[in-house]
């Protein structure tokens, strides 16, 4: 099987090191025959190509694995190999949020297969699992650790008293960032990966516009050092539930106990959980970043393609409404100004800080308490 890597940046490079350099029994008619790089990087090996049409015309060629991310040209160029009848893998999960349904009919009419097991949970065989659980099981929700850099973040403030931007600018450096880290920080990664987990959990194409998505900026060494004090640990969760026709989802810290697992969870490591009607709770762990983990797992799509193994159509014809009504849970806030309303249950007074615990309210409620504080620096949670 020939294979080419559009974009040769970390997790690129990392297809190519394991496909190429690897010697496993299974990858040995394996090959990188063609990278698509920028023209400033022609000279770095001379597979290097930087027109796309080198790749879509080349009839050698029957398999293209995406790994520039973002939209454009992704989008494009991803469309284009599969009317050129070549399957694609991607790692890419904007472009996989995006357009998921284009690419499934596009490769359908061609005969050949999209994959995109790297765009979730990096070297976790997750979407796979969802797959899998999801042929004898109905699953009502998945939540869990997305995300590899904020996970590093949180730890090293944790574990190393590192400062927030220090611990980023090494998550950076180890390869485990977006190009823009905003899309961490801020959670549109998470966002992307809990609709691409909705796909395939739910069959239905969820829209990130309709849900809640909080920041982990604002949370603080004090924030952390306060929650210690009670036990207690912040990571940054991806959720969704589903019940009959309707669906809830956030993307925002989330307050553990310090003896769970998902409190104790290193580095760039992720664990992602599901609940199905006859498995119950089912975790899987893994690290959810960096070059081989997440290369590691566009290659297992590239084999499962090669020796035609599935877990199952992907399929988003269910529609599901958003509805922020289905659940009720307990919230904390801390801010520099006190609130008073109906649904606080305790305040606790740090310094300059209040540490607010709500009531256990719905979603609905809980947006208009947090419309209503002004603190722009205030750290909002959810307590698992
Ligand atoms: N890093 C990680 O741990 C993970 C990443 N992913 C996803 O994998 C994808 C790639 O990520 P990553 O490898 O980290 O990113 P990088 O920025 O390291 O790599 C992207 C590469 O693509 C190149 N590129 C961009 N546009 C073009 C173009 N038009 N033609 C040719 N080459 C182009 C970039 O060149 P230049 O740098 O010169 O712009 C860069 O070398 C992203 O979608 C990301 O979300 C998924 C899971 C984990
Ligand atoms: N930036 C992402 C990369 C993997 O999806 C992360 O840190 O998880």
């Amino acid at each position: 099987m020939n294979i080419a890597i559009l974009g040769f940046g970390t997790i690129g490079s990392g297809v190519y090191e394991i496909v190429n350099q690897i010697q496993a029994e299974e990858l040995k008619d394996c090959k990188v025959t063609k990278i698509l790089d920028l023209p400033q990087n022609k000279d770095k090996l001379d597979i290097i190509v930087c027109d796309i049409n080198d790749i879509t015309e080349d009839e050698s060629i029957d398999l293209v694995v995406e790994t520039m991310g973002g939209i454009h040209p992704a989008y494009e160029f991803i469309q284009n190999c599969l009317q050129h009848k070549k399957h694609v893998v991607t790692a890419n999960k904007a472009v996989v949020a995006a357009h998921m349904s284009d690419f499934l009919k596009s490769a359908k009419e061609n005969g050949v297969q999209f994959r995109f097991e790297a765009s979730t949970g990096g070297g976790i065989p997750w979407l796979a699992s969802i797959q899998k659980a999801k042929r004898i099981d109905e699953i009502s929700s998945f939540y869990g650790i997305f995300n590899g850099t904020t996970n590093y973040i949180l730890d090293s403030m944790n574990t190393l008293n590192e400062e927030f931007e220090t611990a980023l600018k090494k998550a950076q450096q180890l390869g485990y960032a977006e190009a823009n880290p905003s899309a961490d920080i801020d959670g549109y990664d998470v966002q992307n990966k809990v609709t691409i987990s909705a796909a395939l959990a739910f069959d239905s194409k969820i829209d990130m516009k309709d849900f809640p998505c909080f920041s982990m900026a604002n949370i603080t060494y004090e924030d952390i050092q306060y929650l210690k004090s009670h036990h207690q640990m912040i990571k940054y969760i991806g959720q969704a539930i589903k019940k009959e026709n309707m669906y809830e989802a956030f993307v925002m810290p989330m307050v553990f106990a310090s003896n769970s697992l998902e409190a104790n969870i290193p580095s760039n490591f992720n664990i992602v959980t599901l609940n199905g009607n006859t498995i119950g709770e089912l975790k899987f762990y893994g690290q959810g970043a960096g070059k081989l983990p997440t290369a590691n797992a566009i290659v297992e799509d590239i084999l499962d393609i090669k020796n035609q193994i599935s877990y199952g159509k992907v399929s988003l014809d269910k529609k599901l409404s958003y509805c922020n009504t289905l659940l009720k849970e307990k919230y904390l806030i801390r801010t520099n100004c006190p609130i008073e309303n109906e649904w606080i249950d305790s305040v606790e007074c740090k310094g300059a800080n209040y540490y607010i615990t709500t009531k256990a309210i719905s979603t609905k409620d809980f947006m208009k308490l947090v419309n209503s504080i002004s603190d722009q620096k205030a750290m909002i949670a959810k307590y698992m």
